[in-house]
């Protein structure tokens, strides 16, 4: 397969490597890796389509992107494309041809080839050069081009879905994401804080530029955006480790989680007003059948789940009595409009220079793409928020309930007393005490049912935590 530069026209280099032997080192690397969405699954690769990127000046090194579609049919069945950034550095590639930065971490290497050896590409120079030449640029914003400064480049090596790497002299400081699972079209990670700093609202890490790739496969030709590169928040502490460590030390989260709590009303007020057309009113039976489509795909994935059976059925029989009495006394669900959709303390950083920031707005990437974008209640990110508080109160050995009360009252007391603030959201009328507690106890059992599945697959010795709360919630 002889690879073109998609920029320049011009040939590459010939990429004499076929996908079989790709394919093979690839099923042997891709379970191992923290943001593959099938571990534990026995699904069948494909290598669907190759990209080339950029490849001037890497002297014998071949950055490309592998498209792999991870299958398997029936009952829990899975149906994932992947992003696979590689770079095959052929035999004698010029040690002298390099971007500035950090020699290849030999952890790097994912096998070696006919060709050459491969490696991840997420971790290689190359591709981040090839990255920032193929991207699309918001403003002037775009370094100057190769070569590119990568002194202190790094990927991060924290838990999550995607492949984050930290560019400290690119742009003047930046984060570059590297999206894995591909859906056609716009990629919320990239649409939403370009939209919400174009409103006006800064919470989120300004993005810079952002890439989108045109894959021809044999379902046909789509696009897809796949990856973004952000401002680098300054001295950023991730949310979750902060409030474990406060945990920790025994020391409340309180004003931390009020000070957030404020921060994620006025996001919603922002997306409101970014995503102005998405705003609308539901029928609240909508909201049961969100939580039944939940618990039947919690339950086709989990044991843990299927044994309280009995009682999240009594839960949801509650909950349908309560939504009946709604209806008929005439009170609406307020309306729905753009969220965050996957809300957590891992998704807020907190710098003593910015304050909070909001990031990743990707929903929760065990969810298809179209769902994670439809319009909800700005009450599930709150409840996702209050999850955390469970999960820090666990990691970090609280101690006692009363920790993760506290921060919960706080966050909740930041979050509602912005809304209060007059004219501030245009967030029309809020749900009565009694109706917002059954959100809130819905949401978080429909939150913590997600989290089951999500760690018996990556995390099963924290599956307890969902678990205890699912409990909690049922009264067991
Ligand atoms: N702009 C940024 N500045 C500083 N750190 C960041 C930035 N963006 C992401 N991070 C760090 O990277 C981590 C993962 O980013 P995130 O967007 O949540 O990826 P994922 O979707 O894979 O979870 C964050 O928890 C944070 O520690
Ligand atoms: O950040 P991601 O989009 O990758 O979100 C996924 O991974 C999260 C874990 O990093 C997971 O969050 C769960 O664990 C957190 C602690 O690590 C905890 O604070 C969250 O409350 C809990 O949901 C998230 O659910 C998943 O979608």
């Amino acid at each position: 397969m002889a690879l073109v530069d998609p920029k320049t026209g011009h040939d590459g280099v010939t990429l004499d490597l076929d996908d079989g032997e790709i394919l093979r080192l690839l099923e042997a690397w891709l379970p191992s890796r923290r943001w593959y969405p099938a571990k534990g699954v026995d699904v069948v690769l494909s290598c669907t389509a190759r990209i080339p990127m950029p490849s001037d000046a890497q002297g014998g090194r071949q950055p490309f992107i592998a498209i792999v579609r991870a299958r398997r049919e029936g009952a829990g069945g899975v149906d994932v494309t992947l992003q696979v950034p590689l770079v095959l550095e052929q035999e004698g590639a010029d040690p002298a041809a390099r971007p500035a930065g950090p020699v290849v971490d030999p952890s790097a290497l994912v096998g070696t080839t006919s060709a050459g050896r491969l490696y991840d590409g997420a971790q290689h120079p190359a591709f981040w050069s090839a990255w920032l030449d193929a991207a699309t640029w918001a403003e002037e914003d775009r370094p100057a081009r190769q070569p590119y400064d990568f002194t202190g480049a790094h990927i991060l090596s924290v838990e999550q879905s995607n492949s984050s790497v930290l560019l400290p002299r690119v742009a003047g400081g930046t984060m570059l994401k590297i999206l894995r699972t591909l859906a056609p079209g716009d990629n919320p990670d990239v649409v939403v804080p370009l939209a919400l700093t174009r409103a006006g609202w800064h919470g989120v890490p300004t993005p810079y530029a952002w890439h989108e790739l045109t894959i021809d496969d044999p379902e046909g030709s789509w696009r897809a955006h796949a990856g973004v590169l952000a401002e680098l928040v300054p001295d950023a502490t991730d949310g979750f480790e902060l409030a474990c460590s406060l945990a920790a030390d025994g020391r409340p989260f309180n004003g931390p989680a009020r000070e957030l709590g404020t921060q994620v009303a006025q996001m919603h007020s922002a997306l409101r007003r970014a995503f102005v057309d998405e705003v609308r009113d539901v029928d609240p039976a909508w909201l049961l059948d969100a939580l039944r489509r939940r618990v039947r795909s919690a339950s086709s994935a989990s044991a843990a789940v299927r044994e309280r059976a009995t009682e999240i059925e009594a839960f949801l029989a509650h909950m349908s009595s309560v939504t009946d009495d709604a209806v008929r006394q005439g009170r609406p669900l307020p309306p729905v409009q753009r969220i965050h959709g996957d809300l957590h303390l891992g998704q807020a950083l907190y710098s003593p220079q910015t304050g909070w920031r909001i990031l990743d707005f990707e929903g929760e990437p065990l969810r298809p793409l179209r769902e994670r974008t439809r319009p909800d209640l700005g009450e599930r990110d709150v409840t996702g928020m209050l999850r955390s508080f469970d999960y820090a109160a666990a990691v970090g050995h609280a101690g006692s309930t009363e920790w993760a009360r506290a921060a919960r009252r706080a966050f909740l007391e930041g979050y509602n007393g912005y809304l209060t603030v007059p004219g501030a959201l245009g967030f029309g009328q809020r749900p009565s005490l009694a109706d917002r507690v059954l959100i809130l106890d819905s949401f978080e059992l429909d939150k913590a049912l997600y989290e089951v599945v999500y760690e018996e697959r990556n995390r099963p010795d924290w599956t307890h935590i969902p678990l205890a709360a699912i409990d909690r919630i049922l009264g067991r």
